[in-house]
């Protein structure tokens, strides 16, 4: 189930959370207004210079007065150039300190996808992650090539009516009773359309979704013909989100169309009661047609803050989607500064009385308890979905227990920091994902300063020299998308060793369940057996060879340990291990493979 939302919330409080999340976005916000005035001022010349140039230089006694309509023209040209060159300014300084902001958002929610736990991240869509992350604050970047032209019109509203109310104040009323409706019905048509592109945002986020799972999932879709079923999930997606952008566009278009007529309505004003104020000696020929100027002015920014508008509340989707993410509460926290660090050394493990259940599932684990000796290795058995890998999450913090407490060393586990916790106890998780680089790059994530001797060395204590030799480029060998180009045992090999290069204290071993071919089998339990001498081991066994070799054995059942004890202990005794081994012996001769 999704936790993460977003759909819903104030512009105004939208807007307050982004400037705490990205402090950036405020930065030269005064210096832009103030530009963006200078500019609507510069753009207001020209009208004026046209009713002084038709009233005194060409409509007095004695004109045309050739000299003084140059020099206004002049002035006029100088005037264009310095208010595009402000534009230019504004624009450029919101861009770099907008496009800041968003890069602090992106980073903040990349950030926070990263320190939620694994159940948390397990309820959401990963595709839709992305989107949030990409997509949706392309949103914002988008309308802000609208933003700056946003501010300048608003200005030039102000700027325009004032000039305007100079020139005639009947006429400026009669714009303002043209546009005024416009005003009024424009905040209940934005909160629609607000709606409207949240839905929009939320069917690109299904889009991503569906079209992310079937790239990632291709080959199986192709293995199991299942394209047209797929293909349809995928046009269902592209339908749902054609239909909510098509139903947002119409009620866009109703706005624009509008905004067309009360342009037409105000310019179709202007000239009939122009002419009837210059017929009766209250408006001169310039001051008309300087209004008709400045109506065009004013219907400009009239009509463009509706589609700027229309853009913003596309905008705030996105930006409110980014923003649950970042606001998305963290489940399992680091104490950061408050926390303890673990010393290096054998490491004691301890249940009490531990209980868990999956965000909005029913409780998987109960009360268990158990101790995990310094420097033993224990092996975790039962049937699939008796609670082993909930049990070895537990283990490394990738969520915490509803209930009941985990130590090691005697320090609870909330309580050791995340940087001391990740390099003391270290997972190989069942699927040991890699990265698209080289088998030795791969290695080096459990320690980054590693040099490539000491990755070899590493291999070699694995007993993996012959198998690093027989790598067609050696450490140099490229793995492929998530480890493609390897086989399921290589990449447990180098998941392994990778764990062994971080020299934990504690390693806990989630064991693949794809069977693997005997050489590779043969491989991975020498390296796990040289992996796992001397430190505390925990491995969830797959296999009954790693249960046969661990010093002791913990049996769940339907979330509970049933039985622990030695293998040879468990198996003199009647119960659920004597059950799994009788049925893993039947399963393989040799008593080496997967049950
Ligand atoms: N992310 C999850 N969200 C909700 N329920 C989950 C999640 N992961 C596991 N479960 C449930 O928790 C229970 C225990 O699962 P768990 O993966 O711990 O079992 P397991 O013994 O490791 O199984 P397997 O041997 O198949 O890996 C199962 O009922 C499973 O459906």
């Amino acid at each position: 189930m999704s936790r993460i939302t977003g759909d819903s919330g104030s512009a105004t409080g939208t807007f307050r959370r982004a400037l705490q999340v990205s402090p950036g976005l405020r930065e030269g916000l005064l210096v832009v207004a103030g530009l963006a005035l200078l500019a609507a001022a510069g753009r207001v010349v020209v009208p004026i210079a046209v009713q002084i140039t038709l009233d005194q230089g060409i409509q007095r006694p004695g004109s045309p007065q050739t000299g003084f309509v140059l020099t206004t023209v002049a002035v006029c040209a100088v005037v264009v150039l310095a208010t595009a060159w402000v534009t230019y300014l504004m624009n450029h300084r919101l861009y770099r300190s907008t496009e800041a902001g968003l890069a602090t958002l992106r980073v903040k929610a990349f950030r926070r996808v990263h320190d939620l736990s694994a159940p948390a991240l397990s309820g959401e869509r990963r595709g839709d992650l992305v989107a949030r992350v990409t997509g949706d604050v392309d949103q914002f970047s988008i309308f802000l090539q609208f933003g700056g032209m946003l501010l300048v019109s608003l200005c030039q509203l102000v700027v325009g009516s004032a000039v305007m109310f100079a020139y005639s104040w009947v006429l400026t009323l009669m714009v303002w009773a043209v546009f005024v409706p416009l005003l009024l019905v424009s905040p209940p048509m934005q909160r629609r359309l607000s709606q409207h592109y949240g839905r929009v945002r939320a069917r690109a986020g299904d889009m991503l979704a569906a079209t992310g799972e079937a790239v990632v999932g291709a080959a199986v879709i192709r293995a199991y013909g299942a394209g047209d079923l797929i293909g349809r999930r995928i046009d269902t997606a592209v339908e749902e989100h054609r239909r909510a952008q098509s139903r947002a566009q119409r009620l866009v278009a109703v706005t624009l169309s509008s905004g067309e007529v009360a342009a037409a309505l105000a310019i179709g004003g202007v000239v009939s009661l122009g002419v009837v104020l210059g017929v009766h000696g209250r408006l001169t020929a310039g001051e008309l047609v300087a209004f008709l100027f400045l109506v065009t002015l004013f219907i400009g920014p009239a009509q463009m803050s509706t589609e700027v508008l229309n853009e913003l509340q596309n905008a705030l989707a996105g930006w409110r989607r980014a923003l649950a993410v970042v606001d998305t509460p963290i489940d399992v926290a680091d104490p950061g500064e408050a926390g303890v660090d673990l010393e290096r050394g054998p490491m004691e493990v301890l249940f009490e009385e531990v209980g868990y259940a999956y965000p909005a599932g029913p409780p998987v684990l109960h009360g268990i308890s158990a101790h995990i000796a310094p420097r033993t290795r224990v092996a975790v058995v039962g049937e699939t979905g008796s609670g082993k890998s909930t049990f070895a999450k537990l283990l490394i913090r990738l969520a915490d227990p509803s209930s009941g407490r985990v130590t090691v060393n005697g320090v609870p586990l909330s309580e050791v920091r995340f940087s001391s916790l990740r390099k003391r106890v270290v997972m190989v998780p069942q699927d040991g994902f890699l990265f698209d680089t080289t088998v030795g790059a791969n290695i080096r994530y459990g320690r980054p300063d590693a040099t490539d001797d000491e990755v070899r060395r590493a291999l070699a204590t694995l007993g993996l020299r012959s198998w690093l030799e027989s790598l067609p480029q050696g450490l140099g060998t490229p793995v492929g998308q998530r480890g493609e180009a390897l086989s399921a045992g290589e990449r447990q090999l180098v998941a392994l060793a990778r764990a062994y290069l971080a020299d934990p204290d504690l390693l806990v071993l989630d064991e693949a369940t794809s069977a693997v071919d005997p050489a590779t089998e043969q491989r991975l339990q020498q390296a796990l057996e040289n992996a796992t001498r001397g430190r505390t081991a925990v491995s969830v066994a797959h296999r009954l060879s790693t249960a046969r070799a661990a010093d002791r054995v913990l049996v769940f059942d339907k979330g509970r340990i049933v039985q622990q004890g030695t293998h040879e202990e468990l198996v003199a005794r009647e119960g659920r291990y004597a059950e799994l081994y009788a049925a893993w012996m039947s399963a393989t001769s040799s008593g080496a493979g997967a049950p």
